[in-house]
């Protein structure tokens, strides 16, 4: 009887074993398991807008961090396409989840909406929206002050990826208006589709990094975060290309500043404050607009014109450029480029004003290859290749003829042998552009 009494006990004695030891090798198996069960959970919440009417900049940049964090459970997502660039963009549904590590913390993200229907007919219902953000309380300042900052970190390379580059062209909205246009820059220019001599390509690549990366160097010697290039060579050797791929490689956008559509100073002042940071403001031909700019000021038989203030001038320019430069914005080059550098005004010319003078010249057998590769997807050697490079060390042909040689036929062998016509054309006519600084192809002045 005794021993039937002690039954129960017995199976309560051996449940508890058996209960603490699941226990204990749940805590072996998964150390993180039972302290993540018994720990709170910490929320933050997200809202869209802050106050009354200002949007919160940290939705904004979850909005896109999180595009890369849908959690793998995900059945349904909404996206469209709304950039010419094939890039979809993707749109949160409610009670959306995102699972995301840091430094070893799991964190979890959800999207939620809340509609408010109004009660008063003439108002539309409120849509509320706003991110959770969950995770072990115990991690919460790990979260606030090294978390937060990592994720708007990311958001700004990723908006960087993603950025369009724009190309601004000055509009006359009236005879007093003047305001720029944005389109985006579709030009296909890179530095590697550039036909340019490898050399003088790396420095260019050298000087852009350096300069993109130097900050506080600028800060420390007091100088504007600017820089200036000035591209000079006959029609057809890469300059605007040259100033897209720059465009494409900083994304940086361009503002192409036709100094010929600006009717003073004033304007000239307006236009230079309206750009953005992070561009390139381009003046192309400035030896043209120099010449016309001259010849309105100072037309023959007219008399000075006007008042100062009533007329575009090129050291109005450079003081501009020099002292707007020097008090708002950073991260600002400006390119003037040009078919005749000895036609320039000297004060362009002096040193500090562009600290690189770039000479884009007639086409190498380098140049050339690179257009063989653009162009007929030649990448290693060809035939043809040994005539072409014979043929090039003596004929001044630009990298737009060749290209348009090669875009003849997509048959490789007859776009080749239309280019050693060319070349053998070319040869015998000689030289019908003078081509100046043919010696030296790049002068720093910093
Ligand atoms: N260096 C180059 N590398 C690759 N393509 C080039 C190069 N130079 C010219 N091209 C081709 O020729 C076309 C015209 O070149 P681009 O407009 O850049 O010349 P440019 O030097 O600016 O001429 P211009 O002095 O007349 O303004 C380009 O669209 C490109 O297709
Ligand atoms: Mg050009």
């Amino acid at each position: 009887m005794d021993s039937l009494k002690s039954i129960p006990a017995l199976i309560s004695k051996w449940l508890s074993a058996c209960v603490s030891m699941v226990v204990s090798l749940l805590l072996l198996a998964f150390p993180g398991f039972l302290k993540r069960w018994l720990s709170d959970p910490m929320i933050l919440q997200i809202e869209e807008y802050h106050g009354m009417s200002s949007r919160n900049q940290l939705f904004g940049a979850l909005e896109l961090y999180l595009q890369n964090k849908i959690s793998p459970s995900t059945r349904l997502l909404k996206i469209a396409q709304t950039r010419k660039d094939g890039i979809f963009s993707t749109h949160f549904s409610d009670r959306q989840e995102f699972e995301d590590v840091y430094e070893d913390i799991q964190l979890k993200w959800k999207f939620n909406i809340i509609s408010k229907e109004s009660n008063h007919p003439s108002l539309s219902s409120k849509r509320k929206q706003y991110f959770e953000l969950i995770f072990d309380l115990e991690h919460q300042e790990k979260v606030m002050n090294s978390y937060l900052p990592h994720v708007l970190e990311r958001f700004k390379a990723m908006k960087e990826e993603r950025k369009l580059v724009k190309l601004h062209t000055l509009a006359r909205l009236d005879p007093f208006k003047i305001k720029w246009d944005a389109i985006n820059l579709e030009h296909p220019a890179t530095f590697e589709t550039l036909a340019m001599d490898l050399e003088l390509k790396t420095a260019v690549l050298e000087d852009l990094e350096k300069f993109v990366k130097r900050k506080e160097f600028y800060q420390k010697v007091g100088r504007a975060w600017k820089r200036g290039y000035l591209l000079y060579g006959p029609p057809g050797t890469g300059k605007s290309s040259l100033v897209a791929a720059i465009a494409n490689y900083l994304k940086f956008d361009i503002y192409d500043l036709q100094l010929t559509h600006l009717k003073s100073d004033m304007e000239l002042r307006k236009a230079l404050i309206a750009t953005t940071n992070k561009s390139i403001l381009v003046i192309e031909d400035i030896d043209c607009s120099q010449a016309e700019l001259q010849d309105r000021n100072y037309g023959k038989g007219s008399k000075k014109n006007e008042s100062e203030g009533q007329q575009i001038t090129l050291s109005g320019l450079l003081n501009f450029t020099d002292g707007l430069w020097s008090s708002c914005g950073e991260e600002r080059i400006f390119i003037f480029t040009t078919n005749h550098k000895s036609k320039l005004d000297p004060a362009l010319l002096r040193s500090g004003r562009m600290d690189m003078h770039i000479h884009m010249s007639y086409c190498s057998y380098e140049g050339f290859k690179t257009l063989a590769s653009n162009y007929l997807g030649i990448c290693g050697h060809h035939p043809l290749f040994e005539k072409i490079e014979s043929l090039l060390k003596n004929t001044k042909v630009t990298p737009a003829q060749v290209a348009e040689a090669l875009m003849k036929s997509e048959d490789a062998e007859v776009a080749l042998q239309g280019l050693i016509t060319l070349l053998k054309e070319k040869r015998y006519k000689g030289d019908e552009y003078r081509d100046e600084g043919a010696e030296e192809h790049l002068t720093y002045f910093i």
